[in-house]
C-alpha cells in the first residue's frame, strides 16, 4: 500500500523516508529480536522482501563478532513452472552471502479450493520441520508493514473482533519455534529501494496481482484508500492500539479468572465452573472472553468463532436473571450449563440428531466449527 496523507504528528511514529534505503546504522535495531536465537532460518520466497531480509540480515550478521547462525529455505509449491528455477536463484544468492540454503518441495495432492491457505499451511510446517531439523529455534518473515495494512483490513472486512484486528505479532510461536517478523514497521517500498540501491534482483510472483484472490483486491484498493486518508501506516499504528487495548483486555481477563472460578469439590479436569453472579457481575467483554476461554479449553473444536460465542452470552445474560428454565447449549464441542449459582462448562456429549432439533439445546446447530487460525 502506498501512504496517504498521514504525519508523524497524528500517528505518534517517528517520521522516516518512506522509500529510502535502509541504511547499515538502523541493522542492530532492526534486527534486535534475532538475538536471543542461537540459529535462525530465513525464509526466502525470492520476492522483493524476503530477499531483502535474507540480505540485510547477513549484512547485520556479518558486522558483529557473534550472534545468531542463518540459514535460509524456499519452499517451492510446484505451483508455476518457473517455481524451481526461482528457488534456485534464491539458493544460489544465500551461498553468495555465506548462508546454507535448502529448497523444500511441497509433495503431495493440492486441493482445488482454497490453493493459497494450503499453501500457507503447508509452507509453515516445511519451514517449522526444516527449521527444527537445522537445531533453528526460530523463523523469520519478511512481512512488511504494507501486508499488516492489508491483513487488518481483510480481517475488518471478515468480521474479526479486537483479536484478530491486532494484526500480525512481530514475535509470534508456531510448531514450536518462534515466528520473527522484523520488518512489520518497515514500508514495502523501502525494501525495494534497498534492493534497487545494491543491484539486487527479485522475483514477483503474478499471483500476488491476481484479483481473483482477496487480498491482491484489497492491495488494487490501496491507493484510493490512501486517498481518504486509510492508509498503510495508519492502518498499522491502528493496529499496534487495538493490540495494546487487546493485551490489557486479556490481562484483566487472567484476573477475572481467578476471582470467579470456583475451584470446588464439583471442579473436574474437563470441567470449568464459575460463580455465576460473580460472572454475571463482570464488564461484558471480560465476561465474554472468560466464556470464550473455558469453551476453548474444555471443548474439542479449537478456538470460538466470536459471532456464536456473543449469540450464546446474550442468550445466558437473557436466562440468567430468569433461572425458570434449566440453561444448556452446546458450541464448539463445549456444553454450558447454569445451575443454581453456577456455571458451568464441561466437554460436550456426542451429538445425537435430536440435540439439533431440540429447543435451547444448541446455538451452533449442526456447522462444524473450524478447528484452526484466529476466530476473532
Ligand atoms: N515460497 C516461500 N518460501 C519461503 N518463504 C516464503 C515463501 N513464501 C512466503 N514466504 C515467507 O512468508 C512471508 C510472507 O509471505 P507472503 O506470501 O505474504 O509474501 P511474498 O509475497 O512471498 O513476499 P516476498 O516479497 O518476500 O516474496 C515472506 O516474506 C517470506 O518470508
Amino acid at each position: 500500500m502506498t501512504t496517504g496523507g498521514s504525519t508523524a504528528m497524528d500517528t505518534g511514529a517517528i517520521d522516516l523516508p518512506e522509500n529510502a534505503p535502509i541504511e547499515d546504522g538502523t541493522l542492530d535495531a532492526l534486527f534486535a529480536p534475532f538475538t536471543p536465537h542461537p540459529r535462525i532460518l530465513i525464509a526466502v520466497s525470492g520476492g522483493p522482501d524476503s530477499t531483502a531480509l535474507l540480505h540485510l540480515a547477513a549484512r547485520w550478521r556479518a558486522g558483529r563478532a557473534s550472534g545468531a547462525d542463518l540459514i535460509a529455505a524456499t519452499v517451492d509449491h510446484g505451483l508455476r513452472a518457473e517455481s524451481a528455477r526461482e528457488a534456485e536463484a534464491v539458493g544460489a544468492f544465500a551461498i553468495r552471502l555465506g548462508v546454507p540454503h535448502r529448497i523444500l518441495v511441497w509433495q503431495g495432492a493440492k486441493p482445488a479450493h482454497g490453493i493459497q491457505a494450503a499453501a500457507r499451511e503447508a509452507r509453515y510446517c516445511l519451514l517449522a520441520d526444516a527449521g527444527r531439523q537445522a537445531g533453528a529455534t526460530a523463523i523469520a518473515l519478511a512481512h512488511t508493514r504494507d501486508d499488516q495494512a492489508e491483513t487488518v483490513l481483510f480481517r475488518l472486512a471478515r468480521g474479526s473482533g479486537l483479536s484478530g484486528l491486532s494484526g500480525m505479532r512481530g514475535d509470534a510461536a508456531r510448531h514450536g519455534l518462534a515466528l520473527l517478523r522484523p520488518f512489520l514497521d518497515v514500508p514495502k517500498a523501502r525494501l525495494v529501494a534497498t534492493l534497487e540501491a545494491a543491484g539486487l534482483a527479485f522475483v514477483r510472483d503474478p499471483s500476488n496481482g491476481d484479483l481473483r484472490f482477496a487480498r491482491p483486491r484489497l492491495r488494487a484498493m490501496a491507493p484510493a484508500l490512501a486517498g481518504e486518508g486509510l492508509d498503510a501506516r495508519r492502518l498499522a499504528v491502528l493496529a499496534r492500539r487495538i493490540a495494546r487495548a487487546d493485551q490489557a483486555l486479556e490481562a484483566a481477563t487472567d484476573v477475572a479468572e481467578v476471582a470467579v472460578r470456583r475451584l470446588d469439590a464439583e471442579e473436574r479436569p474437563d470441567t470449568f465452573s464459575l460463580d455465576a453472579p460473580a460472572f454475571a457481575s463482570l464488564p461484558d467483554e471480560i465476561a465474554l472472553r472468560l466464556l470464550g476461554r473455558a469453551i476453548h479449553r474444555v471443548g474439542t473444536e479449537g478456538p470460538v468463532e466470536l459471532a456464536k460465542l456473543e449469540a450464546l452470552f446474550e442468550a445466558l445474560k437473557a436466562a440468567a436473571p430468569v433461572r425458570s428454565a434449566p440453561f444448556r447449549r452446546t458450541l464448539a464441542g463445549a456444553l454450558v450449563s447454569l445451575r443454581g449459582e453456577v456455571l458451568h462448562v464441561s466437554a460436550a456429549p456426542p451429538r445425537r440428531e435430536t440435540d439439533l432439533l431440540a429447543p435451547n439445546s444448541a446455538v451452533d446447530g449442526p456447522v462444524v466449527l473450524g478447528k484452526k487460525g484466529p476466530r476473532s
